[in-house]
């Protein structure tokens, strides 16, 4: 067969593709040498600057991973520029062993123009083109002719394989679009790192793919500053981390924590939501009064009366008196309640005295000083156990826990609360944590403050009166005395292993307080409570921001108390906004139910632009019974469709049994399936989703804009079924 000018082109750009991945052999076993002999300089102690040499070991250990992952995808542009030069670029900068440029990586300011350049602004770009490349070979190619006639040498081909690309399969998990970044995208991803950007944009514009790729943006250009363990990015639950864990990797960058709400605090895991009733009270900023004064009441259990015996006379505090004192400490002690018990002390011994005074004491043991009586009872068991059930160290989940005591949680609600809100939190405090509920421990954490550290290194057990038995009451922890030191080994470590020593040791140690990051990435943001923006808050204190949400999807009421909230956690740094208006997930046939939805939920919103049509008409079905259909429905779409099957149920409802079918089919409910994608959805009961809060309709249309191909919805309301087929 005579090769087409297509295939002319392709093997043409075969040739550079394979001379770039011969040299990517080349780079990797040079990184791999230079990591090989950075240990065994280490191991051998030889001279040379120990500093140079750890960071040879750093700088080949990054380098040896970027150049691995880089192997799938390796070149995937070409700019071919008005002055005749020609530029590749790639997931990787790779040079020539003469140090000349065979590919940029994507990052580099050079590449901006394969990403920005359009006809009219070509940025000196003839020809731009997409190599897809399946492994080494490339398979297609697709060109964009930006100012015609400059170059006439040029050949131009492409069918539109960028399109045909969004109709793929999906997998179950998220993937890198490197190759396919679109210009208002890109503008995102390459925005100041100075300051916050803040990106909305309706279902499928690539919000999620354009935050996290800023990141490998930012690890990028900006290592020092971000790098380690510098970024944060959040997602709504599990199921969504999940689903994005692989892109930062496949782009080399696996340095960014990436955490959901259900999991952002060490401790606690939460996979529920809230009723919405619950749920707006649990979000709100008033909690912060009802979890202080939780916090400020005494601890379950805790004793009221405190008695001693000083040279025969007996001194008692009773339960005003304590109260009292429990006020007085509590004055002072906001954010560091578990180390105030110093000052606790202090003040019942202060107390105890004046009693012991007042009751005659110093005229029936003539001599004694406030100092000798002091120094006594405080050393005294009796005394120190009291303290430890008076003043113990709490835990936030304790704090939260206890609340499940309605007659305790009215004490901490004053009139923050109605009897019937009592009443439902209590009741969910006996259960398990829900999504709100971490924001809640967080901000316990917050009032309480790390617990007393035990002290280190070689303090005496001597010097602190709250060590008894070398074990310290408050913490529980053993106090090393000197004969329990074991002796230094002094092993010779690379900056490496330091450093992960080091972190591991910063993990341990700061179990306690919240870690601080350099850039936080929030997805999902328009769902935010007041509580998760203050929890989130206590991340960033220095942070820059990618804040990224929809307003339409949004499943918070109280939008304008979040926006407080959000921007005190956010502070005064510049805000970049950005908006973003095309629609890469839903066929044009599915975006149009979704804007039916939209249309109901947010009248004033606009929907976003589907570029794609598949000729699959969604299906609108009315049926008497839900029961049994599901499955039928489920199994058809399974059968439609390559890869994933979402079937999407009302919050609530229990999953129906689907035998049989697929792994790739997952049942989940509305609110769950934010920011997921699915070949297929299948959406059960509508009109119960739409119900289900006062954002249930936003609910909705985020369930209906979850497909790529095909869209099902199954409704026992002949009204819905009108509505969403356009009929209504
Ligand atoms: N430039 C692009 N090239 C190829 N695919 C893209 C591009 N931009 C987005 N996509 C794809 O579109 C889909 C939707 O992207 P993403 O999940 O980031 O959207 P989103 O705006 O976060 O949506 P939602 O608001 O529903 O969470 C993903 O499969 C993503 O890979």
């Amino acid at each position: 067969m005579v090769p087409t000018v297509k295939d002319e082109q392709i093997a043409a750009e075969q040739s550079r593709v394979d001379e770039a991945y011969a040299r990517l052999e080349e780079m990797r076993a040079g990184a791999r040498r230079m990591l090989e002999e950075g240990y065994r300089q280490a191991q051998a102690g030889t001279r040379g600057s120990l500093v140079d040499r750890d960071a040879m070991v750093h700088q080949a250990a990054l380098r040896s991973h970027a150049l691995d992952v880089a192997e799938e995808g390796l070149v995937f542009g070409r700019l071919d520029l008005a002055g005749g030069e020609t530029l590749y670029v790639g997931r990787v900068g790779v040079r020539t062993s003469e140090h000349d440029s065979l590919v940029i990586d994507w990052r580099a300011p050079a590449a901006e123009a394969f990403y920005r350049a359009t006809p009219e602004d070509p940025r000196g770009v003839v020809r731009r083109r997409v190599l897809h490349c399946r492994g080494r070979k490339v398979v297609d190619l697709e060109d964009d002719l930006l100012i015609p006639g400059a170059r006439p040498d040029l050949t131009i081909v492409g069918d539109g394989a960028f399109l045909a690309s969004l109709a793929r399969s999906r997998e179950g998990t998220m993937r890198d679009i490197v190759a396919t970044i679109q210009r208002e995208q890109d503008e995102v991803i390459r925005a100041p790192a100075d300051g916050t950007v803040i990106v909305q944009g309706g279902p499928g514009t690539g919000k999620t793919a354009v935050a996290l790729h800023r990141v490998a943006y930012l690890l990028f250009r900006h290592r020092r500053r971000f790098g380690s363990r510098g970024v944060l990015i959040l997602g709504p639950n599990p199921r969504f981390t999940a689903y994005i864990e692989r892109v930062l990797p496949s782009l080399g960058e696996g340095g960014a924590t990436l955490r959901s709400l259900g999991d952002l605090v060490t401790g606690a895991e939460a996979a529920a939501h809230d009723a919405p009733e619950l749920a707006r009270v649990k979000g709100a900023t008033m909690m912060t009064r009802v979890l202080r004064r939780a916090v400020q009441d005494a601890p379950p259990g805790s004793p009221d009366t405190l008695r001693t015996v000083y040279r025969g006379v007996v001194v008692t505090l009773r339960r005003e008196a304590l109260d009292g004192i429990r006020r007085e400490v509590h004055r002072t002690a906001h954010g560091s309640v578990n180390t105030a018990y110093p000052r606790a002390a202090d003040l019942l011994l202060g107390a105890l005295w004046e009693r012991f005074c007042e009751v005659g004491g110093p005229d029936d043991a003539p001599g004694t000083t406030r100092a000798a009586f002091t120094a006594h009872v405080r050393d005294e068991r009796r005394f120190v156990e009291f303290l430890r059930a008076w003043w113990p160290v709490r835990r936030p989940a304790e704090v939260l826990r206890a609340l499940a005591d309605p007659g305790r949680l009215r004490r901490a609600a004053g009139r923050s609360l109605n009897d019937r809100q009592v009443r439902l939190l209590a009741e969910s405090w006996q259960g398990p944590w829900s999504y709100l509920d971490i924001a809640l421990l967080d901000e316990a954490g917050a009032i309480l403050g790390p617990p007393p550290r035990p002290p280190r290194g070689r303090r005496r057990k001597a010097e602190d009166p709250f060590v008894i038995d070398g074990v310290n009451v408050f913490t529980g922890e053993r106090v090393e005395t000197e004969d329990d030191d074991e002796p230094t080994l002094r092993e010779l470590t690379t900056y490496v292993e330091r450093r992960e020593q080091a972190m591991r040791r910063d993990d341990e140690e700061d179990e306690d307080l919240p870690v601080e990051y350099a850039h936080i990435v929030v997805d999902e943001a328009q769902d935010l409570s007041p509580m998760q923006w203050r929890m989130l808050g206590r991340r960033g204190r220095t942070a820059t921001w990618t804040i990224v949400a929809d307003p339409a999807q949004s499943a918070w009421e109280d939008s304008a108390a979040a926006r407080k909230a959000m921007d005190t956690a956010l502070g005064r740094r510049p805000r970049h906004a950005f908006e973003l208006t095309t629609n890469y997930r839903n066929s044009v046939e599915i975006a149009d139910v979704a804007a039916r939805v939209l249309a109901r939920a947010v009248p004033e919103a606009r929907p976003a632009r589907a570029v794609r049509a598949s000729g699959h008409r969604p299906v609108i079905r009315h049926v008497p019974e839900l029961d049994g259909t599901v499955r039928a429905e489920a199994a058809a779409l399974a059968d439609a469709v390559e890869g994933t099957v979402g079937v999407i149920l009302p919050v609530g409802r229990p999953a129906p049994p689907l035998p049989g079918l697929p792994e790739r089919v997952q049942v989940l409910d509305a609110l769950e399936a934010k920011g997921l994608e699915f070949d297929a959805a299948l959406i059960v009961e509508p009109g119960e989703i739409a119900d289900y809060a006062r954002t249930g309709l936003r609910t909705l249309y985020v369930a209906v804009s979850r497909a790529t191909q095909r869209l099902t919805v199954l409704t026992t309301a002949p009204d819905w079924q009108a509505l969403l087929s356009g009929t209504g």
